[in-house]
Formats: C-alpha cells, sequence, structure tokens
C-alpha cells in the first residue's frame, strides 16, 4: 500500500477564504484537532505576513503535538532583494519549524508581469531561495504556483522551474492548479509528461484550486499518476472557490483507492473534526458536503427508505460510521411507510409494522406537508404530531387567547407588548393572564407565553430559542402569503426543532413556540418517570 502524506493548508489558504479571519486561539485549536486527525503536515500560515500568524507559530512551540509537523509558508525571494536581505523571507526562520514551504512562479506571464523581472532571473530567485532554507531547515517543499497554467504556456520554462528547485534540494514539488481552472484530463497529461522528463520517482505533490469544481478529483488523480504529497483544506475552505476538500480526499484515498495515510487510523474522526473547524471559524456546516454532512446518508424518497432498511449497501456508497457520520431517514411528503417506522423507531415509538396507524401518519403528513408544513428539520413536532395520532397526545397546558400590540408609532425604540391567557394542565386547570414586553411581536408572544407558564413549569428556565426562521411559501400572492416558522430550542445540551403554518405570521409563530414548550414539558416529563 503506497503511503501518501496529507498536508493541511487550512490556516494559510483556508484562512484566504472570504469570511474567515481565525484569531491564534483559533488556530491553536485547529492544529491541535488536527493532530488528532494525523494529518502530516499542516501548514499555520506566513510568519512574514501579519504579527497573528508570527504568533501562532511562538506559541504552537509549547504543545506537545503528537502526529502533525507545522510548516512555515512564504514565496521565494523578493526579485530585488536576496534571501538575507528580504525581511519578509527572512521571517520563514524566526518562525523555527522544520519544514519549510515558498512558492515561486512557474508561469512565464507571472514572472515578466507580477515580479517584474526576467525568465533567468526568476530561475535564480527559485533555485537560491530553496538552497538557502535548505541550509536551515530539515525540509524544503516548493510549491509551482500556476505550475498548470505555466506549463500550457510554456512547458520547457515551467518543467525548468522544476528542475531548479529539486537541484537546489527541495524535498517536495508539489504542483498547483493556482487558478482553479485545469480539468481531470489535463491533469493526466501534464503530470506524465512531468514525470517523463523528472522520471517516475520525481517527488511530486498536488495543490488544487476548486473554481472549475475539479479539485478533488485532480487530486485524486495526481496521486493515481504518482504524486505523494496531497495539499487541501478542511472542507475545502479557500481563496475564491476554495482548495481540494481533504475532507472529502481522505476517505477517497482510504476506502475507495486503497492508500495509506497515517489518517487512516482515525477516520472515524473526519465528520467531527469537519464540523469542530466550522464551528471555530464561525460558519454553517453545509449539510450536503460528502462523506461529513448532515445530508450525506440522509435518505428521503420512501423507495430509498425502504430498500436502505433492508441493506445499507442499497442507496449508500460506504457505512457512515467509517468516517463518523450517521445514516438518517427523513419524513416528508416523499415518505412512505418504511420512513415512519425507521423514524418512530428512532424516537423510541413502537409502532406495529402492519398497523392502519402507519398509514394514518404517512397520509397525515403528507396533507400537512400539502399545507406547507416541513418536518425534516422539525422533528419534535413530527414526535408530538405521531404521539397525537397515536390518540396520545402529549398537552401540558392550552392557550385560550392571545393579543399582540406593536407599539412602534408610540415609542421611540420598537417595542411590542403581548397578552396571553393560558389555561394549566389543559381544560380543567386554573387560568392564568400575564403580559410580557418585547422587541418585536413575537418576541412580546414568546416572553408572555414564557412568564405565564413557568409558574407552573419553573423547568421553562432553562430553555432558550436559538434560532427563528421565517420561510413565504408559493401560493398566495404578496403579503397575503402563507409563512412556515421554523424554530431551534434548546435546553442544556439538547435541541430541537418546530415548526407552525399559517397566513398570520404570529399564528404560525404560535404554533411552533407551543410545539417547542410543549416538548420540552415531554423530555422532562420521560426523564422522570
Ligand atoms: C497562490 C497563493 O495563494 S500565494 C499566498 C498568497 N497569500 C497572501 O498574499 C497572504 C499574505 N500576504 C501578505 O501579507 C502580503 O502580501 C505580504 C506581506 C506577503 C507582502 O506584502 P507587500 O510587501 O506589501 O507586497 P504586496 O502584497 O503589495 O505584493 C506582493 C509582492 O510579492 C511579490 N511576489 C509575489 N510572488 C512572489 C514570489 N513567488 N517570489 C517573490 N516575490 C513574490 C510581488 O511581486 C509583490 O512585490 P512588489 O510589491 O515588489 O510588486
Ligand atoms: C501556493 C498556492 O497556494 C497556490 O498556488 O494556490
Amino acid at each position: 500500500m503506497k503511503k501518501i502524506e496529507l498536508y493541511d493548508t487550512t490556516l494559510r489558504d483556508g484562512a484566504q477564504a472570504e469570511e474567515v479571519n481565525f484569531s491564534v486561539e483559533d488556530k491553536i485549536r485547529i492544529a491541535l484537532k488536527l493532530d488528532e486527525l494525523k494529518i502530516d503536515y499542516l501548514e499555520g500560515g506566513w510568519p512574514g505576513s501579519n504579527p497573528k500568524d508570527f504568533q501562532f507559530f511562538k506559541e504552537i512551540k509549547d504543545y506537545h503535538l503528537k502526529h502533525v509537523r507545522v510548516v512555515a509558508f512564504g514565496s521565494t525571494h523578493h526579485p530585488r532583494k536576496t534571501p538575507e536581505t528580504d525581511e519578509i523571507f527572512q521571517s520563514l526562520l524566526q518562525a523555527k519549524t522544520e519544514v519549510v514551504t515558498i512558492f515561486g512562479k512557474s508561469w512565464t506571464i507571472h514572472v515578466k508581469e507580477a515580479l517584474k523581472t526576467t525568465l533567468e532571473h526568476n530561475l535564480e530567485i527559485i533555485e537560491n531561495s530553496v538552497r538557502y532554507l535548505k541550509g536551515h531547515v530539515s525540509k524544503v517543499i516548493y510549491d509551482a504556483e500556476h505550475f498548470f497554467d505555466g506549463f500550457k504556456e510554456d512547458p520547457e520554462y515551467a518543467l525548468e522551474t522544476l528542475k531548479r528547485a529539486l537541484k537546489a534540494g527541495a524535498e517536495c514539488l508539489c504542483l498547483c492548479d493556482t487558478n482553479g481552472g485545469t480539468l481531470p484530463h489535463e491533469i493526466r497529461e501534464i503530470i506524465q509528461r512531468v514525470k517523463d522528463v523528472l522520471g517516475e520517482k520525481a517527488p511530486l505533490g498536488i495543490h488544487a484550486h476548486n473554481d472549475s469544481e475539479c479539485a478533488v478529483a485532480n487530486s485524486l488523480e495526481a496521486v493515481r499518476l504518482g504524486a505523494i504529497q496531497v495539499q487541501g483544506t478542511i472542507n475545502g475552505i479557500g481563496e475564491r472557490c476554495g482548495n481540494a476538500n481533504l475532507c472529502s480526499i481522505i476517505p477517497n484515498l482510504v476506502l475507495k483507492m486503497g492508500y495509506d495515510v497515517s489518517a487512516k487510523d482515525v477516520l472515524f474522526k473526519l465528520t467531527e473534526v469537519s464540523r469542530y473547524v466550522f464551528e471555530i471559524a464561525n460558519l454553517p456546516h453545509p449539510a450536503r458536503l460528502p462523506f461529513v454532512g448532515r445530508s450525506a446518508f440522509a435518505h428521503k424518497g420512501g423507495v430509498h427508505v425502504s430498500a436502505v432498511l433492508k441493506s445499507p449497501r442499497t442507496y449508500e456508497h460506504l457505512d457512515p460510521a467509517l468516517v463518523g457520520n450517521v445514516r438518517r431517514v427523513l419524513v416528508s411528503e416523499l415518505s412512505g411507510r418504511s420512513n415512519i417506522l425507521y423514524k418512530a423507531k428512532e424516537l423510541g415509538i413502537e409502532l406495529d409494522t402492519e398497523s392502519a396507524l402507519v398509514n394514518k401518519i404517512v397520509e397525515e403528513i403528507k396533507k400537512l406537508e400539502a399545507e406547507g408544513y416541513e418536518f425534516e428539520a422539525a422533528e419534535a413536532s413530527l414526535e408530538l404530531l405521531i404521539y397525537k395520532l397515536m390518540g396520545e397526545p402529549k398537552q401540558y397546558f392550552e392557550l385560550l387567547t392571545y393579543k399582540v400590540f406593536d407599539q412602534k408609532q408610540l415609542l421611540d425604540s420598537s417595542q411590542a407588548e403581548a397578552t396571553v391567557l393560558v389555561r394549566v394542565p389543559p381544560g380543567v386547570g386554573e387560568v392564568e393572564h400575564t403580559a410580557a414586553l418585547g422587541n418585536g411581536p413575537v418576541n412580546a408572544l414568546d416572553n408572555a407565553l414564557r412568564k405565564a407558564l413557568v409558574r407552573f413549569y419553573p423547568q421553562i428556565r432553562e430553555m432558550e430559542l436559538e434560532d427563528y426562521k421565517v420561510r413565504v411559501l408559493p401560493g398566495l400572492p404578496g403579503t397575503s402569503s402563507k409563512v412556515r416558522v421554523f424554530i431551534l430550542s434548546k435546553s442544556k445540551d439538547k435541541r430541537w426543532g418546530t415548526v407552525g403554518v399559517s397566513t398570520d405570521i404570529l399564528e404560525a409563530s404560535c404554533q411552533a413556540l407551543i410545539d417547542s414548550y410543549t416538548y420540552k414539558l415531554y423530555l422532562d416529563k420521560k426523564k422522570r418517570s
């Protein structure tokens, strides 16, 4: 089994992505997590770029990293300076890493127009820079920036840059598809021609960008052609459309192509690492990410669910547990009996496979979805609905009336007031009348409802609303449209989603709020019994 080195550049090229800005502390936490994933090389940043990157290299030394080797990144020395006089270049040594990566120019237009120097001088710059660094650190990786574009323009020159880096002692020649425009068949042709000149054993790497959506495919193809190192980022973040996504490359290399990478022993951590990095980056984790996304193994169509329950291989390319993910079954208008049976089992509800109740639930869900409800994310509303249809409704209070006054015209700041009449327990209990203010009508209604319930159920205080989304549904025109409200609630470490639909946004919010509070009370009751 051939060994492939994994090189992560989340903290450098990943940090070049729009909306990503890591603090030193963020970088340290990500570095430690990538060490757990047994990534071989971790590019920590460009020490000559800013004090934060420099500080990272200083602080990371205080940590005991078990596997990963930290790499400082920079460019070849400036054309009007030497390695000794170029301060930015010198900062690579001040980072005090054993491994340094520098990028140099392979494309003639970059030499002439960006560096404003001659082709021969660029070759000297590459050779001098690598040789100088080799005298100070144990390993130098040479990133051939724009290699594929450069090769298309002037193959001989692009190859000469590699020869110079190799001659000066670079341990890896990483071919970069910097503009991300290269397609897999071009990667194949060009790498083949590089090997024809440099030999089968040339120590090649690949660094692909995703502008043509081919970064993963290009990286895998490069490995198949002999590259020994793959560079990429967690979840593919990076400059413009991003870099090759290591969270897809790693399982493909291990599980599909049979390569040996250190991360193979801890592949089950992949989903955790992917979500952790985005949590730190403060980015929403895309559900549709292959392997690690929430939807990567989510089955919706009734035909799919029915078959997956018989044999998961029918609609799964691999066992989700291998990459630390989980199978999910969604309930929607596309569901059949199998979806409901699976979901009920997951929720701990025993349903008789043959019972007419299952058909009743399927029909009710299809009817509600046609009205605009969606239960895929609103699993708490779904669970309450199933109990209701089973004849075991979970009801701990009854909202008799509510009124909301929007006082925007009367006060300086935007404020609304709500009053509610709530009966606890439903049907027979005491009627509570409360009023509350809020920064908007929905907030006021929520505050009033909460105030009324807390007297009877103090545990409501533990609960908070984490997210509130309103979606206008197609059908009725303009402001007469129906809306769907989705609420995500949280209590301690438990989260649940609820849904409401109406032409009145307050009514839709109220339905979702009632389900949310009801679910909290149901959970507590279940825990106690
Ligand atoms: C393909 C990649 O992703 S490479 C990494 C890109 N990442 C970044 O640029 C982020 C970090 N960069 C920075 O903080 C800054 O650009 C610095 C500190 C490196 C340089 O800042 P400045 O000295 O102000 O230069 P500026 O950013 O305006 O321009 C880049 C300079 O690097 C030079 N340069 C570009 N590539 C190379 C190279 N391979 N070798 C030597 N010099 C290079 C450019 O010619 C330009 O020099 P000039 O100012 O004499 O024209
Ligand atoms: C080096 C690098 O980040 C690139 O060429 O894309």
